[in-house]
C-alpha cells in the first residue's frame, strides 16, 4: 500500500515540529513529502526533518503551499489567514486539510464550511483524545447540572498564546451551550472588571491565564451552593496534539468532501 503523503504548514512554529515528528514516527503508513514556513522565515529552503530533530528527510521548506510537491493531506497548525490561504488552494489541488489552527471569526469559520462542500476537512480546536472525551461528559454533566448551577471555563496556556480564549475553551462553552438548547455568543461572559454587579445566571464565564510553559489546561466547573463539580483535561506535551492530527489526516482517506472533527475521527458522536 501507498504511503499517505503529507504536507505540514509552519513547519518551524511549536506545532509544526510535532507534526513532523508525529508523521516520521507513523513510519509505514505516512510521509512527509512538502513543509511551508512563513515567507519571510530565516528557515525557507533548510530541511523539514532536521528543523524538527528527526534528522534529514530531504524535504525543503517552501514559502508557499502553491510551491509545495503533491499531497494527499496538509496538516495546517498556523494562523487564521494563512490556514484560509492554505484551504483554498487545497481545494484547487483536491488535497485534503486537517485543521487545528485557532482563532477564527464566525465568518471565517463559514468560509472553511463553504471550502469542505469541495474538499473533506479536520477541523478540531483541539486534537487529543482526553479533550474529546471531556467534550462528552460536560454533555452528560450538562444534562445534570447546567439548569441550576453555575458554569466557568477556565483555560491556561504558555505566554506565547496569540489568542484568547482559547479555541478549546470556546468549544467546551459550545458544547455545554449546546446541551442547555443555547447559542454560546448569546450566553457567553468574556470579560469582568470593576464593579460589574452579580453573577447573571444562565451565563458560561471564561477566564485566561498566559502564563511561561504550559501546555494546554481547561477545566470548567458546574458550581452550586454546597457543592460544584469541575471536569479538568490537563495536557503536558504538544505531541498528544499531533499524533491526534496525524490520525485524523489517515482517517480522512475514506472522505472526499464534508467538514468533520476530531470526535467523527474518534467516533465519539
Ligand atoms: N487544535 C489543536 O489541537 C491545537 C491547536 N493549536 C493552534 O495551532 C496554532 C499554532 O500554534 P503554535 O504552533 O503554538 O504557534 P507557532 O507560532 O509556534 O507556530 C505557527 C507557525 O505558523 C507560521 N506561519 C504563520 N503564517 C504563516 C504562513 N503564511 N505560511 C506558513 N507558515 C506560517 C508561523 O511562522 P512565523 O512565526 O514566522 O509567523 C509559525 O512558525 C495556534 O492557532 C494554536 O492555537 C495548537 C496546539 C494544539
Ligand atoms: O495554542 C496552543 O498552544 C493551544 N491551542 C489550542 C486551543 O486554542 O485550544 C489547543 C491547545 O490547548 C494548545
Amino acid at each position: 500500500m501507498s504511503k499517505l503523503r503529507i504536507a505540514v504548514a509552519g513547519v518551524n512554529g511549536r506545532m509544526g515540529r510535532c507534526l513532523v515528528q508525529a508523521v516520521t514516527a507513523a513510519g509505514e503508513k505516512c510521509e512527509l513529502v512538502a513543509a511551508t514556513e512563513h515567507p519571510e522565515s530565516s528557515v525557507i529552503g533548510a530541511d523539514a526533518g532536521e528543523i524538527a530533530g528527526v534528522g534529514r528527510l530531504g524535504v525543503a521548506v517552501v514559502p508557499s503551499l502553491r510551491d509545495a510537491a503533491a499531497f494527499d493531506v496538509l496538516i495546517d497548525f498556523t494562523r487564521p489567514q494563512s490556514s484560509l490561504d492554505n484551504l483554498a488552494e487545497c481545494v484547487s489541488r483536491k488535497s485534503k486539510v486537517v485543521l487545528g489552527t485557532t482563532g477564527f471569526t464566525d465568518e471565517q469559520k463559514g468560509q472553511i464550511a463553504e471550502f469542505a462542500k469541495q474538499t473533506a476537512v479536520v477541523f478540531a480546536s483541539n486534537f487529543s483524545v482526553g479533550v474529546n472525551l471531556v467534550f462528552k461528559l460536560l454533555e452528560m454533566a450538562t444534562r445534570v447540572m447546567g439548569d441550576y448551577s453555575d458554569i466557568e471555563v477556565v483555560e491556561a496556556h504558555h505566554r506565547h498564546k496569540v489568542d484568547a480564549p482559547s479555541g478549546t475553551a470556546l468549544s467546551m462553552g459550545e458544547a455545554v451551550a449546546r446541551a442547555l438548547g443555547k447559542n454560546l455568543n448569546d450566553i457567553a461572559v468574556k470579560e469582568r472588571n470593576g464593579i460589574i454587579g452579580e453573577r447573571k445566571p444562565g451565563t458560561i464565564g471564561f477566564s485566561t491565564i498566559r502564563a511561561g510553559d504550559i501546555v494546554g489546561e481547561h477545566t470548567v466547573m458546574f458550581a452550586d451552593i454546597g457543592e460544584r463539580v469541575e471536569i479538568s483535561h490537563k495536557a503536558s506535551s504538544r505531541m498528544t496534539f499531533a499524533n491526534g492530527a496525524v490520525r485524523a489526516a489517515q482517517w480522512l482517506s475514506d472522505r472526499t468532501t464534508g467538514l468533520f472533527n476530531m470526535q467523527d475521527v474518534l467516533n465519539l458522536k
